[in-house]
C-alpha cells in the first residue's frame, strides 16, 4: 500500500503549564477551546523561511551592517484596519525609513507594529471611571473599549477577528510594497513635501542632501525599478497565549516550531518573568525574538533571558528592546550592554524611546513629550558610542495621521491640543509630522556617528 501523502503529522507541542502574566479571564471556557482549535486549523500568516531570512537581516543590525526601523500603534484596532489607515501608516514608515537609509548610510530593515498588534498588557485589571469600575480594555483580540460592562467581558471570538485582521493587514501591506506604493521616488517626493513646510524648516539642510543623493542616483543610471519594491515584516508583541500557541506550527523543512502569527514576537516587560509562561513560549519558537527591558532590568537578568532564549547565540535571534526613559537611559544602559557583551552574547540592541517617557499631562492625558523621546533616542546612541557596542535600531509607536496624542513638535501641541484629536485606544502616537522630524533628527545622529 502507497503511504505517499499519508505520513502522520506532527504531534501537537504539549505546552507546559506555567504562570502566565496579563492574560485575560475568559468567562467561556466552552468557547475558548473551540476558538483555539478553528485558530489551529487556520494557514500560517508567515512563512517560516521569511522569519528566518528577518533573522539573518536583524543579526546585520547587531553588526551595524544594517539598520531596524520597527514602529506602529500601540494598539492596533479592528476599525483602523481600513485601507487608508493602513496605507497611511506604512506610507509615515517608508518615508522614515528612506531618511533613516541616508543617515545611516545602511539598509533599514522595515518592521511594522502592524498585523497583530491586538493586545495589550496592562498596569491595572481594572478602570474606574465617575465611580464605576469595570475590567480594563486589554486590546481589541480580548474586549471592547467601549465603558460598559458588556463590552468589557472577553470574548474569544475576538481571537479569530484578530487573526482574519491581520490577514487582511498583512495582505495589503504585501501588495503595497511590492506593487509600486513603496517606490523611493515616490516616497522621496513625499519627504520633499514635509521638508518644504516652513514648520519643518529645522531639517531643509538634510532633506537637500538626500536630494542631491536621489539626483546622483538618477544621473549614474541607478535601477530605480529595483527599488520600487521593499520588504516590510510584521511584528506584535506575544501576549495572548490562547492566539499565539495555535498559530504555532512545525515548520515542514527544518521540523522545528515557528509562531506563524507574525515575522517577529517580542516578549513585553510585563511578562518576561524568567520562570514564566511568555519566556518558555518563546524559548521553543524560532522566530527572532524581542524582550523588553525597563530600567530596572540588572544584568543578571539580562544574562539569564540571553541564556534562556539564545543559547546556541545566534546572532538576530534576540533583540533586547531598552525603554529605560530619557532621564534614566545614560545611567543605567552602560551597564546592561558592557556586561551582556563581556559575556560574549550576540545581542542587537533597539531603542523603543516611547515607554519610559510616559507622565499624564495636567489635563489629564496620558502623554509624552516629544523632546523627551528625542532625548532618549540621543542617550541610546552616545551609550553605544561610548561604549563602542553598535546601535541596532529603533521601535517606535506611530501613527500615519494627524493626532494630537504626544506634546511638541514641530507643531509644539501643547496641553490645550492634545483633547483636538486624540484618538488612541492605549499609549500616545506620534503622529505622522512627529514621526518625521524624529526620523530626521535620528538621521542627523547617524549620520554624525
Ligand atoms: O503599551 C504598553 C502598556 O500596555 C501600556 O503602557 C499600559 O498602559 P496602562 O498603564 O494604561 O495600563
Ligand atoms: C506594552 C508595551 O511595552 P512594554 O512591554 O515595554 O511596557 C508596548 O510595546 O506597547
Ligand atoms: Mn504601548
Amino acid at each position: 500500500m502507497s503511504t505517499l501523502g499519508t505520513a502522520a503529522p506532527p504531534a501537537p507541542i504539549q505546552w507546559p503549564d506555567l504562570p502566565a502574566a496579563q492574560q485575560p479571564e475568559w468567562p467561556d471556557p466552552v468557547a475558548l477551546d473551540e476558538v483555539r482549535a478553528e485558530l489551529a486549523s487556520y494557514p500560517p500568516l508567515v512563512f517560516a523561511g521569511e522569519c528566518d531570512e528577518l533573522r539573518t537581516q536583524l543579526a546585520a543590525a547587531g553588526r551595524g551592517e544594517a539598520f531596524l526601523l520597527q514602529g506602529g500603534d500601540c494598539a492596533e484596532t479592528f476599525a483602523a484596519a481600513t485601507a487608508d489607515g493602513i496605507r497611511r501608516r506604512l506610507k509615515t514608515m517608508l518615508q522614515m525609513a528612506a531618511v533613516l537609509t541616508y543617515g545611516a548610510g545602511l539598509p533599514v530593515v522595515k518592521m511594522g507594529r502592524m498585523a497583530g498588534q491586538f493586545a495589550k498588557p496592562r498596569s491595572s485589571g481594572t478602570e474606574t471611571r465617575d465611580g464605576v469600575t469595570l475590567p480594563a480594555y486589554r486590546g481589541d483580540a480580548v474586549n471592547d473599549y467601549a465603558f460598559t460592562p458588556e463590552a468589557r467581558i472577553p470574548d474569544p471570538r475576538r481571537l479569530l477577528r484578530a487573526y482574519h485582521t491581520s490577514s487582511a493587514t498583512l495582505n495589503l501591506i504585501r501588495a503595497f510594497t511590492t506593487g509600486g506604493f513603496a517606490d523611493l521616488r515616490q516616497v522621496h517626493e513625499w519627504n520633499r513635501g514635509f521638508a518644504a513646510n516652513a514648520a519643518n524648516a529645522r531639517y531643509e539642510a538634510l532633506a537637500r542632501d538626500i536630494d542631491k543623493a536621489m539626483r546622483f542616483m538618477a544621473a549614474c543610471g541607478t535601477d530605480f525599478e529595483a527599488l520600487r519594491r521593499v520588504q516590510f515584516w510584521a511584528s506584535h508583541e506575544a501576549l495572548l497565549l490562547d492566539y499565539e500557541r495555535p498559530l504555532t506550527r512545525i515548520d515542514s523543512r527544518t521540523q522545528t516550531p515557528y509562531d506563524v502569527s507574525g515575522h517577529f514576537v517580542w516578549i513585553g516587560e510585563r511578562s518576561r518573568q524568567t520562570d514564566g509562561a511568555h519566556l518558555d513560549f518563546a524559548a521553543r519558537i524560532r522566530n527572532p525574538l524581542g524582550v523588553k527591558l525597563g530600567p530596572k532590568t540588572s544584568p543578571d537578568d539580562a544574562l539569564e533571558i540571553v541564556e534562556r532564549l539564545n543559547p546556541d547565540n545566534e546572532p538576530g535571534r534576540l533583540s533586547f528592546i531598552t525603554r529605560m526613559g530619557a532621564g534614566a537611559i545614560r545611567d543605567v544602559l552602560p551597564d546592561l550592554v558592557r556586561k551582556v557583551t563581556e559575556s560574549g552574547a550576540a545581542v542587537t540592541w533597539v531603542c523603543d524611546p516611547m515607554h519610559g517617557n510616559g507622565m499624564t499631562s495636567a489635563s489629564g492625558y496620558k502623554t509624552r513629550r516629544f523632546d523627551d523621546i528625542v532625548d532618549e533616542v540621543r542617550g541610546f546612541f552616545e551609550v553605544h558610542a561610548a561604549l563602542g557596542t553598535v546601535p541596532g535600531g529603533l521601535h517606535i509607536e506611530l501613527t500615519g495621521d494627524d493626532v494630537t496624542e504626544c506634546l511638541g513638535g514641530a507643531m509644539d501641541i501643547d496641553d490645550a491640543g492634545l483633547a483636538h484629536r486624540y484618538e488612541s485606544l492605549c499609549d500616545p502616537r506620534l503622529n505622522h509630522q512627529q514621526s518625521l522630524e524624529l526620523a530626521f533628527l535620528a538621521a542627523e545622529m547617524l549620520s554624525q556617528r
